[in-house]
């Protein structure tokens, strides 16, 4: 038997994708980290304390898992390749702190997607207790996990995520950027979002396309008031569905009738030859408001 890979250390992943003949699955968005300071930069970008109870999204081969169980965090993660728990049991560091690996560390094998967080994870935390969701995630999943994750009742203290750089800026975008759109819209009105760190696509391996960001999401203590999301969600994209031309334009679909149409913009104080991206987020919630819900 190979002598096992030293804990915490540096070429970790390429060490343990050459004992285990590990290979890349592209259908399920794996690029595994191996640069170590990304790997530190997500943990400390997450403020990762003893004990906190972390969600991992796809651990794969356990490069950025152990770091968050040697920062002292309980970890509960998902994932669907079904090759990789036998490696994750055997490279993870089977001792923490005194504390043995299966008291700080448990795996699902399955969809996050499909996730039911609180049956899933049982009492293995405790859900009076704040979360972290911690993830480099496959790209595949990228909004639809975070519009599950804002949806879902557990009690999250945030979330740190690895995404394409793109779809970092579109989250955080301001109003009058080209990024600035349906998705800025849904996440702003309920987190706040914070770009942490830039990590070069040469830190994965295989080498992605594309540069990521790491960014951190933090519920909002204050949210607007939208009574009903997927009516406002909706409104938004409708608003926002020929970019190019105006709000007047393209408020067609949702007030067909022109003197509607002007009557509710001038009662909003909204100009309707601006482009949708030129408009604030509460502007947005106010013509929601006046449109009725399909
Ligand atoms: C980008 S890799 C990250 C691996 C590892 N955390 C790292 O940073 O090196 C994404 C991981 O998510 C897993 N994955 C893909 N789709 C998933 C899904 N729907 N639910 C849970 N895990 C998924 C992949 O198998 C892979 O291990």
């Amino acid at each position: 038997m190979a002598s096992k890979i030293p804990i915490g250390s540096p070429v970790r992943t390429q060490a343990i994708v050459n004992r285990y003949f590990v290979k890349a699955k592209k259908n399920l968005g794996q690029n595994f980290l191996v640069d170590q300071n990304a790997i530190l930069g997500i943990v400390a970008a997450a403020g990762i304390e003893a004990d906190d109870q972390v969600i991992e999204i796809g651990p794969g081969i356990g490069s950025l898992t152990e770091q968050l169980l040697l920062a002292g965090a309980k970890v509960f993660a998902y994932e669907v390749d079904d090759s990789l728990p036998p490696i994750l049991q055997t490279e993870l560091p089977q001792k923490i702190n005194g504390v043995s690996l299966a008291d700080r560390f448990k795996l699902i094998l399955k969809d996050v997607l499909k996730a039911d967080f609180k049956a899933d994870i049982g009492d293995f935390f405790d859900f009076s207790k704040p979360i972290k969701v911690v993830a480099n995630l496959p790209y595949y999943i990228t909004t639809p996990i975070i519009f599950a994750l804002a949806e879902s009742d557990l009690h999250f203290a945030s979330l740190t995520l690895m995404m394409q750089k793109e779809v970092a800026e579109r989250l955080e975008a301001k109003p009058g950027t080209k990024a600035f759109g349906p998705l800025t819209i849904a996440v702003q009105t309920q987190m706040q979002v914070k770009l942490a760190l830039t990590v070069s696509h040469n830190s994965f391996m295989p080498r992605p396309k594309v540069d990521s960001s790491v960014v951190v999401l933090t519920p909002l203590t204050d949210k607007p008031a939208i009574s009903n999301r997927e009516h406002f969600n909706w409104v938004v994209k409708m608003c926002f569905s020929q970019r190019r031309k105006t709000l007047n334009n393209n408020l067609k679909t949702l007030v067909p009738d022109k003197d509607e149409r002007k009557q509710l913009l001038q009662c909003l104080g909204i100009d309707g030859h601006l482009r949708p991206e030129d408009l604030t987020i509460a502007q947005f919630i106010e013509i929601a408001k006046e449109i009725p819900a399909k």
